[in-house]
């Protein structure tokens, strides 16, 4: 469904300006506060929505202006992508964007009332070096970071402990190296300070929350303020462009568990936002930072863009269903048609860094990949990290300092690297139209009439896994050959 052809001086009757685009075939809800003088209600919420070909949103008219409610304008939905890609996101982790509860904010008290709140998840890191190896336990403690078959389940802990005790000393090497901790939180502060004026910018007033999986504050803190606020419309915005079971997926299981205990958040209206790498405003702003560091090169047109993405292991694509592969191979590919539509046509590859541990992971790996083009002999090579929007210890110690030293040693000789998207404006203000996007498709996680899931109870089950399980542990823990293993792979 495309609308077009409406003028300024219908928003009084609909609210809203929809815009064609030639290049996406797209339609655009122009905010209507930003347009129309007579406007003026302060309860009105804009929108500035975007539907195209590349992403699989719709856009939603949100208006609880007086002056439209006069007019009958009843909030809804304006249109509908026609092309609805291949669905890369396990239905599980998807909240739809769907036409806008107009019952829930229609009345006018209601509205009054409404206090958004925007939820941004990220890894989080070790402040000091002592953190290290708390923060790597709780890393490896995460059942989606690793992954035991459901018997061996009991065991997660003690392999936590075991490898983040044997981890820690070469982790601590890598943060002592960027100046003894990670500037994660600082950096992720920044971001919710800057998306809350970008909101505010947009007529809508929120509380941005940051939670982080594995470091302070976490995300359970992070939820118990949202809940000691009276937060009443909750937006989910994980910090990675692409959804992983192993980020994204993990922040999202901890919310599922907390909401589904407590009768306010089950029924707080949620919207989860599982990946954005596809938007527009990424996509450009990523371009941005690309044209602007190949000028640092005396050739620009020589250099191969070198796009480094965080591996995951192989298993979580082939086995679990991970779409993370798929999303980054496509995240690449829009960068890449923007960049020639900018009449950039340098080579380019992608590669995976940061594995860890004895399985195999997403290849080629960014190390192999370096060596093998300085013996092909490309000499000029920008490095661009594309899993992630702030600076971290894997851009700016694994990056900056070992695959710089690499590269140089194979024999290329020119590197510059893209930072982080971190604060560019851009950047942060289509992060606040993909929030002002999702809210009108809250809904409540857990409605009050839905069943939680089965549970095993049986304990003849539950016995024979535990045996089992144990005896399992039992060779683990005390084969020399097992704990020689570990030691090597961690
Ligand atoms: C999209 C980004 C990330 C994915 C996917 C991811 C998967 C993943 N990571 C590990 C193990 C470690 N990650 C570590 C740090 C770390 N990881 C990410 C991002 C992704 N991880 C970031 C941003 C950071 C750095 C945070 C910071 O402190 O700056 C670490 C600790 C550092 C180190 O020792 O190297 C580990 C370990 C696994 C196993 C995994 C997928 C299964
Ligand atoms: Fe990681």
């Amino acid at each position: 469904m495309m609308h077009t052809g409406v003028t300024p001086c219908d928003l009084n009757r609909f609210g809203v300006i929809v815009r064609s685009s030639p290049r996406h075939s797209d339609c655009t809800i122009v905010a209507a506060n930003k347009l129309c003088s007579d406007i003026r209600s302060p309860d009105y919420v804009d929108c500035h929505s975007n539907c195209n070909k590349s992403t699989s949103q719709v856009s939603l008219f949100l208006c609880s202006d007086s002056t439209n409610r006069r007019n009958g304008l009843r909030s809804g939905l304006l249109c509908v992508n026609p092309s609805s890609r291949r669905k890369l996101v396990p239905a599980s982790y998807s909240v739809e964007t769907s036409a806008y509860d107009v019952g829930a904010l229609e009345s006018p008290s209601r509205v009054a009332e409404e206090k958004v709140g925007v939820l941004l998840l990220n890894l989080g890191g070790p402040e000091t070096l002592n953190d290290v190896q708390p923060f790597l336990f709780n890393l490896f403690a995460d059942p989606d970071i690793i992954r035991l078959p459901r018997l061996f389940r009991f065991l997660q802990r003690p392999l936590a402990k075991l490898i983040s005790v044997l981890r820690a000393p070469k982790s601590m090497e890598g943060y002592a190296a960027i100046g003894g901790g990670s500037p994660l939180r600082k950096i992720t502060d920044d971001q919710a300070l800057a998306i809350k004026m970008a909101l505010q910018a947009k007529g809508l007033s929120s509380n941005v929350y940051v939670g982080m999986r594995y470091w302070y504050p976490f995300t359970e803190e992070a939820i118990q303020q949202i809940k000691k606020d009276r937060i009443t419309r909750l937006v989910v915005l994980p910090l990675y462009p692409q959804f992983s079971i192993s980020t994204t997926g993990s922040s999202i299981r901890v919310l599922e568990q907390v909401f589904r205990e407590d009768a306010y958040l089950s029924t707080l209206p949620v919207s989860i936002i599982n990946s954005w790498y596809q938007r527009e405003g990424y996509v450009k702003s990523m371009a941005d930072l690309i044209v602007k560091e190949l000028q640092s090169f005396s050739e620009p047109k020589e250099a191969m863009i070198f796009f480094s993405a965080h591996g995951v292991p192989v298993s979580y694509v082939e086995d679990a269903g991970d779409p993370y592969r798929d999303q980054m191979e496509e995240c690449i590919f829009l960068i890449m048609q923007e960049l020639k539509a900018r009449g950039v046509c340098n080579e380019h590859t992608l590669a995976y860094q940061s594995r860890v541990g004895p399985v195999q992971w997403l290849k080629p790996y960014t190390d192999e990949v370096l060596v093998e083009l300085g013996q092909k002999g490309v000499r000029s090579l920008l490095a661009v990290p594309v899993s992630f929007v702030s600076e971290h210890i894997e851009t700016l110690e694994e990056i900056d300092m070992e695959y710089k030293e690499l590269a140089l040693e194979s024999g290329i000789k020119n590197w510059a690297r893209v930072p982080a998207l971190g604060l560019t404006p851009s950047f942060i203000t289509d992060l606040a139209d993909a929030v002002v996007e999702a809210l009108p498709s809250a809904k409540a996680m857990y409605p009050p009439n839905s069943t939680s899931e089965d549970v095993d109870h049986d304990p003849v089950k539950y016995f024979v896994k535990l045996f089992f399980g144990s005896f399992l542990a039992f060779i683990l823990f005390l084969s020399p050959k097992m704990i020689m293993a570990f030691r090597n792979h961690f």
